[in-house]
């Protein structure tokens, strides 16, 4: 289990003001959750993701990750961004096999991993291309690729498909499903698209405007429904999956009254 338990984070401002980001946040994802963050830009989504990644302490409350105290970035965690970090000069695999090669794994063993896991994203015959030669979608395939090579318990994904266009977009959320399926992780996602978190998301928090707390959670079957069937279709134009939209749409945009009904 990954759980957060009341986690607030307060930063200081280099004009030395109080920023409070994040107020007693507490959820749990349990093995092969998928988790998707919603919420108004600013509410601490990243900040969430951040704590869970190890990149920054919290300053009240505790993650802990399978019993173990999260504290520091770790290989139990893969973590995927909007932009690509791909490094221009290597090559997809060498990309891939970065992080494998500085914790020590043998030649062979980083290139029997590198095949497995280009073949699980669709990258098979671009190995030895260059990040300049691929699509962003194709880059963000490489970034994912990358974050499961170390074979994480944990998949932390900011964001990671908002700078693609509309239709690479629904690709890569259907294949991201694939991936989750094949590899059974635990996933924690943001975004801005009340439709790919509901597509996506085993459950869905939505987020309060600063400071960021939950303010409503959904259950959701969406993805095993797409899972099962492939039909994507038929789920995003399904009545249940757009009344659910709209109720989302209307807790983010309609302000305080909306959010104090949702708790
Ligand atoms: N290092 C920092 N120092 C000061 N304030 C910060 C710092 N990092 C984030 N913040 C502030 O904390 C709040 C939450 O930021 P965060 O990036 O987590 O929001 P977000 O929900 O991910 O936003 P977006 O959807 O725009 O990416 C914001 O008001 C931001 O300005």
């Amino acid at each position: 289990m990954l759980k957060i338990e009341r986690a607030s984070v307060y930063f200081k401002t280099d004009q030395g003001r109080i920023v409070h980001a994040l107020d007693q946040v507490s959820l749990d994802i349990p093995e092969k959750g998928f988790v998707v963050a919603l919420g108004a830009s600013g509410c601490g989504k990243s900040t969430l993701l951040n704590a869970i990644a190890g990149f920054l302490p919290l300053s009240e409350g505790a993650i802990t990750l399978n019993g173990r105290s999260v504290s520091a970035p770790g290989s139990d965690r893969g973590v995927v961004f909007q932009k690509d970090t791909l490094f221009p000069w290597k090559n997809v695999t060498d990309n891939v096999a970065l992080g494998l090669k500085f914790a020590g794994v043998s030649k062979a063993e980083r290139t029997r991993r590198c095949e497995a896991l280009l073949d699980l994203v669709g990258l098979s015959d671009f190995a030895r291309a260059f990040p300049y030669e691929l699509s962003g979608g194709m880059r963000q395939r490489v970034g994912i690729a990358r974050a499961l090579a170390a074979d994480p318990d944990t998949l932390l994904m900011d964001e990671p498909f908002g700078a693609l266009d509309s239709m690479t977009r629904e690709q890569m959320q259907e294949l991201l499903v694939t991936v989750w399926k094949q590899t059974g992780k635990r996933v924690f996602f943001i975004t801005h698209s009340v439709e790919e978190a509901l597509f996506l998301g085993t459950q869905v928090i939505v987020m309060s405007p600063r400071p960021g707390r939950i303010v409503a959670r959904y259950n959701l079957d969406f993805v095993q429904r797409f899972a099962e069937t492939g039909d994507a279709r038929a789920i995003k134009t399904s009545s249940d999956f757009n009344d659910l939209r709209e109720d989302i749409r209307t807790l983010l945009h309609g302000g305080q009254d909306a959010r104090s009904a949702a708790e």
